[in-house]
C-alpha cells in the first residue's frame, strides 16, 4: 500500500509553488496557462506559458487563472494544477495520486472562493484538502515564533493581494488583506509609460521596469533602463529611457495603499502587543519584498523596525509545508 503524499501548495496570482514534505519546495513557477481559444486545450503552463504573453498568435492566450489571490477562472485553475502536479509527480518519480493538501487563502476571501479552491484541488484528486490563512503560512515560513504569545507582524506582498496579519499564540489578532500588489504596481508602470511617452508597453516589460530600476523610497542612487514598446501615435516600435525617480513616482498609490493596510492593522492591535513591535519589529514576505528600498521605506513611515524574510518568495509554500503536522491533528479530531 502507497502512502499518500503530503503537499502545501501556495497558490499565488503571480507563482505557483508546491512544498512536498519529503523534499522542501519541488515546484515553483507562474502561475499562468497557454490555452488555444478554439479547443480550450492547454498548450503550456508556468514559465512556457509565461514566456508567451503577449506574443502568441489569436489563436493561443496566455492566461492568469488567479487574480487577486483567488481563482478567476475555475476550469483553466484545475487545469493548470493537474498539469503541474503531473509534472512534480513525474520529476520526482513520486505518487501524487490523492494527496493530502494544505493550501492558502487570503484572509478577506470569501467562502465561496475558498470553496472554488477547495475543489480545483479535490479534482485533481486530493483526498484530503485544508486551508489556511496566508499571512499565517507566510509567517510560519519566514521563520517567526508564531506559537508565542508576542505579537509576530508579517506584511506579506504578492502580485495580487497584500496581506498584514499580527498574530499571536498560534491565532490572528488582527489582519488586513488588500487587492493590491506587485500587479497593480506594474499597472501603474504601464500607465506612467503611456501619458507621459504615449508609448504601450506589455505586462512583462512592466514587470522588468519594476524589478530593475523600481524604487521605494524618494532619495535613492539613480538608475536608468531602455525600454521598448509601440508608439500610440506612429504605431511604430519605439525605445525610450525611463529613470528610477519617475517609476517610484508611479508606484506611489499602490504603495501607499500598502502603507494604508499596515497602518490600520497596527492601530488594531491591542496595547500589549504594541509594545512587542517595535522591540521585534515587522517581517516582509512575498515578491513585494524585493522592491528595492522597500524595507527602508516602510521602517521610516511607520518608524518601527523592518526586516525581510530570508526567501521572501518561498515564505508561503514553506509555511504551508510546515502546517503539514495540521492533516494529522485534524484526523486525528476527527476520529
Ligand atoms: N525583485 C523584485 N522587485 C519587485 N517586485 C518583485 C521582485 N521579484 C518579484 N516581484 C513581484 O512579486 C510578485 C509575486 O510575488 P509572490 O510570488 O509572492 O506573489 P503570489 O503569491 O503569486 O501572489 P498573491 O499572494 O497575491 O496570490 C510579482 O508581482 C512580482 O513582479
Amino acid at each position: 500500500m502507497f502512502a499518500n503524499a503530503e503537499i502545501g501548495i501556495d497558490l499565488g496570482t503571480a507563482n505557483l509553488l508546491i512544498y512536498s514534505k519529503s523534499k522542501g519546495v519541488v515546484f515553483n513557477e507562474p502561475s499562468v496557462v497557454a490555452i488555444d481559444t478554439h479547443s480550450r486545450k492547454v498548450l503550456a503552463v508556468g514559465n512556457e506559458a509565461k514566456q508567451m504573453i503577449g506574443k502568441t498568435p489569436a489563436n493561443i492566450t496566455s492566461i492568469r487563472p488567479l487574480k487577486d489571490g483567488v481563482i478567476a477562472d475555475y476550469e483553466v485553475t484545475s487545469q493548470m494544477l493537474s498539469v503541474m502536479l503531473k509534472k512534480v509527480s513525474k520529476r520526482l518519480g513520486m505518487s501524487m495520486r490523492k494527496p493530502n493538501v494544505i493550501v492558502c487563502a487570503p484572509t478577506g476571501s470569501t467562502s465561496v472562493e475558498r470553496r472554488a479552491i477547495d475543489n480545483a484541488i479535490k479534482e485533481y484528486g486530493a483526498k484530503q484538502v485544508h486551508i489556511i490563512e496566508e499571512p499565517v503560512a507566510a509567517a510560519v515560513g519566514a521563520g517567526l515564533p508564531v506559537d508565542e504569545p508576542i505579537s509576530n507582524v508579517v506584511v506579506d506582498i504578492g502580485g495580487g493581494t497584500s496581506e498584514v496579519a499580527i498574530i499571536s499564540f498560534g491565532g490572528v489578532v488582527s489582519a488586513n488583506s488588500i487587492r493590491t500588489g506587485g500587479d497593480l504596481m506594474d499597472l501603474s508602470i504601464i500607465q506612467h509609460v503611456r501619458k507621459h511617452y504615449n508609448v504601450l508597453i506589455g505586462e512583462r516589460t512592466a514587470e522588468n521596469i519594476k524589478m530593475e530600476i523600481g524604487h521605494a523610497l524618494i532619495d535613492h542612487d539613480p538608475l536608468t533602463m531602455e525600454i521598448r514598446g509601440r508608439d500610440l501615435v506612429t504605431g511604430l516600435p519605439k525605445t525610450i529611457t525611463l529613470n528610477s525617480s519617475e517609476i517610484q513616482d508611479a508606484l506611489r498609490e499602490p504603495l501607499e495603499s500598502i502603507l494604508e493596510a499596515v497602518r490600520s492593522t497596527l492601530e488594531n492591535c491591542p496595547p500589549e502587543l504594541s509594545g512587542d513591535i517595535v522591540d521585534h519589529g515587522i517581517m516582509l514576505t512575498g515578491g513585494g519584498a524585493l522592491l528595492k528600498g522597500m524595507k527602508e521605506w516602510l521602517s521610516q513611515e511607520i518608524d518601527v523596525p523592518v526586516h525581510v524574510a530570508e526567501n521572501p518568495l518561498e515564505c508561503v509554500a514553506i509555511g504551508t509545508g510546515k502546517s503539514l503536522h495540521l492533516i494529522h491533528k485534524l484526523q486525528k479530531a476527527a476520529k
